[in-house]
């Protein structure tokens, strides 16, 4: 029997007429790397937001480590460990990396009400946060405002932040949306890279990094799941290539 450490069972989400979610069921085994794919408008961002507590389900329900966590709010969730990457623009422009996850790692240390202490004294928060910059090729920007780094760094830095909320389960969302190619391939091997004890749920419109980086791939159309299989099964299915090629988007070779 596969270890699961997050599963949806039979979720649904209409907004009036409309069902975004049909009747998903998704299981992520411990230690996933597992990808969401669709085309656009197939549900995957509402389907996030289902997982994290942002919408409430119509019908279903959503478990982490076998206990329902279908009417948890959003941060108690992160809590618990299903963390969402963060994103950059909800953070503090004129705060450096080092501040950032400085103030991440206090506060999930249950630190954080110790406003008053200067960032950074904690020698344990300050070497955590030193080993998320290296991790994430930070270091040399680690005191550059957020503001002005660069596109790629930003969403490196995303990506450490969530790890510094000890996430069991990370929902990495898009990671490479946007970014220029000159800078992909740091996100690419870093998100290679990702511990092996964290479960992951890739939502990525890039099929490189989308077949470099899965082990298990769940494709989503209408709302609705319309397969599920390894790398070499999803790209055999003349489904999903007729679904991709039908939507004028590129079908993996
Ligand atoms: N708040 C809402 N109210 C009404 N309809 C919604 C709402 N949110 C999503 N939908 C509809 O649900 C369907 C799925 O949308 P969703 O954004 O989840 O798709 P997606 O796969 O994330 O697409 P994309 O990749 O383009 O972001 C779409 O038909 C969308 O119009």
């Amino acid at each position: 029997m596969p270890d699961h450490v997050l599963t949806c069972e039979r979720l649904v989400k209409r907004f009036g007429g409309i069902t975004a979610t049909d009747d998903v069921t998704l299981r992520l085994e411990r230690g996933a790397r597992h990808a969401l794919i669709g085309p656009n408008g197939a549900g995957k961002t509402t389907l996030v937001n289902l997982l994290t507590g942002v919408l409430e389900p119509t019908s279903g329900r959503i478990a982490l480590e076998g206990e329902d966590i279908s009417k948890l709010a959003p941060h108690k969730r992160v809590h618990r460990g299903l963390v969402r990457t963060f994103q950059i623009n909800q953070l503090f422009p004129s705060m450096t990396p080092l501040q950032t996850l400085a103030l991440v790692i206090a506060q999930q240390r249950r630190q954080g009400a110790r406003f008053w202490q200067p960032l950074g004294r904690d020698e344990e928060v300050v070497m955590r946060a030193s080993q998320l910059l290296e991790q994430f090729r930070l270091a040399e920007v680690k005191d550059v405002p957020t503001e002005h780094l660069a596109y790629g760094k930003r969403r490196l830095l995303e990506i450490a932040i969530a790890l510094a909320c000890e996430p069991r389960v990370l929902l990495l969302d898009e990671p490479v949306a946007g970014v220029p190619a000159g800078e992909r391939e740091d996100i690419l091997q870093t998100v290679a890279a990702l511990p092996a004890d964290v479960s992951v749920l890739l939502i990525e419109h890039d099929m490189d990094l989308v077949f470099s980086f899965a082990r298990r791939m769940t494709v989503l159309v209408n709302g609705a799941v319309l397969t599920e299989g390894t790398p070499d099964e999803i790209a055999a299915d003349p489904r999903v290539r007729e679904v991709y090629l039908g939507h004028g988007e590129e079908a993996h070779a």
